[in-house]
């Protein structure tokens, strides 16, 4: 019989790793399962691959932050070197598509990458958490799934790590891939492709290899009669970089924009505009209120600010800013 590839599994908590206290619960329940609880709950994976684990965090993923993602940066990034096939990462969705975001900017490698969570908790009725693991062992198993940056997959469909982006608290087809589409599908198990490997246009990668922490980007909402002091709170509080989760396609307040520039001018902290709304994007013409303001194109609030992380980390220029950002599609 031929070997099975060796595919490493990193858990980081999250609703696939949760228990209520009867099935019919779906909301309110904890983390409450190792990522061996997990393997070892579908036998069938040992029909497709070799698998080490590796428990990163447990935690529900709002408790997620910079230090977990430079240690699962590191963790893969070790597992490549180390001769896996491919990586399966075990998460939870409210913030699969920062850390699959950020993955997709940092880790150089080709080999198959995939992030997978669970809207209903292990002891719910029809939980999906078993099914879209070994959904994603298989992804993580092929050699099609080379060359595709990492993959999200939940409910039968695979999507861009890059694009998904999480548009409900309770459906199980909460990742939507947006204006791009998925990637693929699982029928019967088996995957089928809808495009041959491609990187999305204006990916990017940093080198993060040598650093210990990623600095801090506040994310501002727009909302109706805004409060401008919010941009010195955010400042006051260590910000080196702002996204403005703005109205439409960007808009934002005059007093809001006057403290923005005030606080590039003085500071010299940028500020990303970038959208509230689910879809659509910000361009370029409506980001020129000062010279530290960069449109995020397409990019929702919590991408732009992965994107601004990693630009000020490289210590880029604005204008080098601006140009990543102009290199994803809108900006
Ligand atoms: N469905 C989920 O995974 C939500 C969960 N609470 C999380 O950790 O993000």
């Amino acid at each position: 019989m031929d070997l099975l590839p060796k595919i490493k599994v990193f858990g980081m908590g999250g609703t696939i790793a949760s228990k209520g206290t009867s099935n019919s619960q779906t909301a309110g329940y904890k983390v409450g399962l190792t990522i061996k609880d997990l393997i070892d709950a579908v036998p069938s994976l040992k029909e497709v691959a070799e698998l080490d684990y590796l428990q990163v965090a447990n935690v529900g993923s709002k408790l997620l932050n910079s230090s977990h993602l430079l240690r699962l940066y590191a963790s893969i990034t070790e597992a490549f070197k180390g001769g896996f096939k491919g990586v399966v990462v075990t998460h939870g969705t409210d913030t699969i598509e920062e850390t699959s975001f950020f993955l997709d900017l940092t880790i150089k490698s080709d080999l198959p990458l995939v992030i997978v969570g669970a809207m209903r908790p292990s002891t719910a009725n029809s939980a999906d958490g078993l099914m879209n693991l070994y959904q994603a062992v298989k992804i993580a198993t092929s050699e099609s799934s080379k060359g595709r940056g990492p993959l999200v997959v939940l409910n039968d469909r695979i999507a861009s790590g890059f694009w998904t982006t999480k548009v409900s608290g309770f459906a199980l087809d909460t990742f939507r891939p947006g204006e791009q589409g998925f990637l693929g599908v699982f029928q019967n198990n088996q995957i089928e492709w809808y495009y041959p490997p491609i990187r999305p246009y204006g990916h990017q990668y940093f080198d993060i290899s040598k650093i210990n922490e990623l600095p801090e980007v506040i994310i501002l909402y727009a909302y109706q009669g805004l409060n401008a002091g919010l941009i010195y709170s955010a400042v006051e509080l260590g910000a080196k970089g702002l996204v403005f989760a703005g109205f439409g396609a960007g808009h934002w307040t005059d007093e809001g924009n006057n403290a923005a520039r005030d606080v590039w001018v003085k500071y010299g902290v940028p500020t990303v505009y970038s959208h509230r709304t689910v879809e659509g994007s910000v361009p370029v013409a409506n980001a020129t209120h000062f010279d530290g303001a960069i449109a995020s194109g397409i990019l929702n609030p919590q991408k732009a600010r992965i994107l601004l992380q990693l630009c000020i980390n490289a210590r880029y220029s604005v204008i080098e800013i601006k140009k990543s950002f102009s290199s994803v599609y809108g900006g």
